[in-house]
């Protein structure tokens, strides 16, 4: 029997707390779900001021008074994690509850919206392949925790779980505006001058959408799997077209991969660079990929930031087996599928524009 070195009692308790703090984090996330549900960030903004408690407990529709102090402790659970901070009301000794811009996005009508992502992404369908991945790490047959859950793929659950479907959609969705904004402020050098453009991936053309209003010169194709673009119909410079990206890109000056890559494996992310090449050959100056991606660095960047792109590369391994990748890897990747140069610019937050070039 192996024997337990005798820790100092206060090393102990910091051990003892960061393992409850560690466990717990969860109720965070819930927290901040259950306000978003109840609609708390759209109420306060509403109200224009800081709001009490008292009038908060008005304004949440099918919530019972008898209830207040529970939501009491709700808010102090969320305002401690910086979602609110409690402010003086008017003249008034009292407090009340005001908005930080990280509850701001969680607004429904906020431009910039992210309460379709927070709940998509703490849905049940999400969630519950959580509880399954040690079983699938000793599963061999499973590509992934997702797949050893539901029996089958993100994309399958998607398809035959409507309400799953939507809810994934609006949420990824909910991503497009900031980086639309980027684009069109931060990022014009990267688009101007092309003719033409095929975001391949791009489900219902949002991003697709906001870069042909952005530049009127692009021709811009989406590109995605038929029971996605179906039906769609497009603008002056803006079409739809049905088609697997493993197969046939249709010829543009540039093709775009936006959280495309991060779902496949290394053979697969070859294959999809290479039908990639072969799209942009067309044009006299050699064309551009365009990809919007992770990459992990976690020698230069603060903790807080590898830690969000840690925990991304965990939801790709656990919901689509893909991963993120850091430079060598993408290096490799871009070698591999035959393309010489590469450029980063680190843009997007904890994301980049990489510029891959044949
Ligand atoms: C993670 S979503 C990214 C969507 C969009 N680019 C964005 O950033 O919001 C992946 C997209 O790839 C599409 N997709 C999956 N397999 C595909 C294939 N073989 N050919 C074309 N599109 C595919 C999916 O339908 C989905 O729209
Ligand atoms: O499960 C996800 C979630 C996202 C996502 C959507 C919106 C955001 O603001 C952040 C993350 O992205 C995903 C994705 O790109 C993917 O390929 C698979 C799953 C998810």
């Amino acid at each position: 029997m192996g024997t337990i070195k005798q820790e100092p009692s206060s090393e102990l308790l910091e051990a003892e707390a960061r393992i409850w703090n560690q466990v717990f984090s969860y109720i965070n996330s819930m927290s901040l779900k259950c306000v978003t549900e109840l609609g708390i960030p759209g109420i306060i903004n509403k109200h224009g001021r800081p709001m009490t408690l008292t009038e908060l407990m008005e304004a949440l529709p099918g919530v019972d008074r008898a209830k207040a102090d529970h939501v009491r402790r709700l808010m102090r659970t969320v305002v401690h994690s910086g979602f609110f901070v409690l402010e003086k009301v008017d003249s008034s000794d009292e407090q009340g509850y005001w908005l930080t811009p990280a509850s701001r996005l969680l607004m429904e009508d906020h431009p910039m919206s992210m309460k379709a992502f927070l709940l998509s992404q703490l849905d049940s369908v999400l969630c519950e392949p959580w509880q399954h991945l040690s079983g699938w790490f000793r599963n061999i047959e499973d590509r992934t925790a997702f797949h050893t859950t539901h029996g089958m793929s993100l994309w399958e659950q998607k398809e035959q779980n409507p309400r799953f479907g939507h809810l994934f959609d609006q949420g990824m969705g909910n991503d497009t505006p900031m980086v639309a904004d980027v684009i069109a402020r931060d990022c014009r050098q990267v688009f101007e001058g092309l003719g033409s453009l095929v975001d391949v991936g791009g489900g219902t053309g949002t991003l697709a959408k906001a870069i042909a209003e952005a530049f009127p010169e692009i021709h811009c194709t989406v590109l995605d799997l038929a029971p996605i673009v179906a039906g769609l119909e497009g603008t002056r410079n803006l079409k739809y077209v049905e088609g697997d990206m493993f197969e046939y890109i249709p010829p543009a000056d540039a093709v775009l991969l936006k959280w495309i890559l991060h779902d496949w494996s290394d053979e697969e992310c070859v294959e999809i660079l290479k039908r990639c090449k072969e799209a942009i050959k067309s044009n006299e100056k050699g064309g551009k990929v365009v990809i919007i991606e992770m990459v992990v660095d976690d020698q230069n960047s603060d903790h807080k930031s590898v830690e969000t792109q840690l925990l991304f590369d965990m939801l790709m391994m656990t919901v689509v087996g893909g991963k993120e990748r850091n430079q060598k890897e993408w290096a490799k990747l871009f070698s591999d599928a035959g393309f010489t140069n590469y450029k980063i610019s680190p843009l997007l937050g904890i994301r980049s524009i990489i510029e891959v070039y044949p």
